[in-house]
């Protein structure tokens, strides 16, 4: 079959939209990955999938692919293209819309000039639920978080976990251009304590509200840039005494800003959402 999609990009983070409202669209994780293969498919980081609501509090439902083919929660970046994509395909005339993920709802909002707002909701800071495994393991509390101490190779780093949807682990480094992101990155993603993976995130920070910011992703290595990562890393800051909201995270591909007011609190993450171009594949 020939499969129509937009490649569109945010901060540099890259997807496939596919439209699964008019097309028929049920591939196999082997088919998936190689969609987002850069050299035998057409090369991105998440593969995002649109799809009619199945609740009538919703507006929309969408399936999220990283590279590798594995299905996962959340993409706070991809949140962004979704209604981008959604609002110039003609499939909805709101620019403020609701969309059911794998566990969550959230609420991307297209602004005027082109920037999205997105309200990703409360992060999840109960380890279990991230879901990470601390049991026998000593934390060592600082501000209101707690760093767990992981062993990744020959060396002890000293994580935040936390859950955005999806589970990511944030460490404090003095410079995220010479942080080990590509050698202990995958170390962390596969620590046997974080029984589903987790996004392993880089964080310098510049000053209170302001930190720059490299991530390892889960099922898609080193991005350009990651949401749940930045919404992550601020919430981690935040609860560390080490940030204050808003924050601006300087990724490698662009910057996001972000805000939180605490705990039981949605995390608001704005940014841009680039349309790249249109094509079909033969799949
Ligand atoms: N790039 C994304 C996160 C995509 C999912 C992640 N790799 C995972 O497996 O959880 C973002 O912008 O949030």
């Amino acid at each position: 079959m020939k499969l129509k999609f937009t490649k569109m990009h945010g901060a540099g983070n890259d997807f496939i939209v596919i439209d699964a409202i008019h097309q028929d669209v049920d591939f196999t994780r082997a088919q998936w990955a190689r969609l987002a293969d850069r050299r035998f498919g057409i090369g991105a980081d998440q593969i995002l999938v649109v799809h009619k609501p199945e609740a009538a509090d919703v507006d929309f439902r969408y399936r999220i692919y990283n590279s590798d083919g594995s299905e996962v929660e959340q993409c706070g970046n991809g949140s962004r293209a979704f209604v981008k994509f959604v609002v110039e395909k003609g499939l909805t005339d709101k620019r403020s819309i609701r969309v059911q993920t794998m566990k969550a709802i959230i609420a991307p909002r297209l602004e005027d000039d082109g920037m999205v707002t997105v309200d990703m909701g409360a992060p999840v800071l109960e380890p279990a639920q991230v879901p990470f495994q601390a049991d026998g393991l000593h934390g060592v509390p600082e501000g209101h978080d707690v760093l767990w101490p992981l062993d990744v190779g020959t060396s002890r780093v000293l994580v935040s976990v936390v859950s955005m949807g999806n589970p990511h682990a944030v460490q404090v480094v003095a410079d995220v251009d010479t942080a080990p992101v590509l050698d202990t990155g995958p170390l962390v993603e596969h620590h046997p304590r974080f029984p589903a993976r987790v996004n392993a995130g880089f964080m310098q920070i510049v000053d209170r509200h302001h930190i720059r910011l490299r991530v390892y992703e889960r099922g898609a290595g080193e991005t350009l840039a990651c949401g749940t990562g930045s919404c992550a890393a601020v919430v981690a800051g935040i609860r560390r005494g080490l940030l204050d909201s808003p924050v601006r995270v300087e990724a490698r591909g662009g910057e996001l800003s972000i805000a939180w007011a605490g705990p039981g609190q949605p995390v608001m993450m704005t940014g841009p959402a680039v349309t790249v171009f249109e094509g079909e594949i033969e799949i």
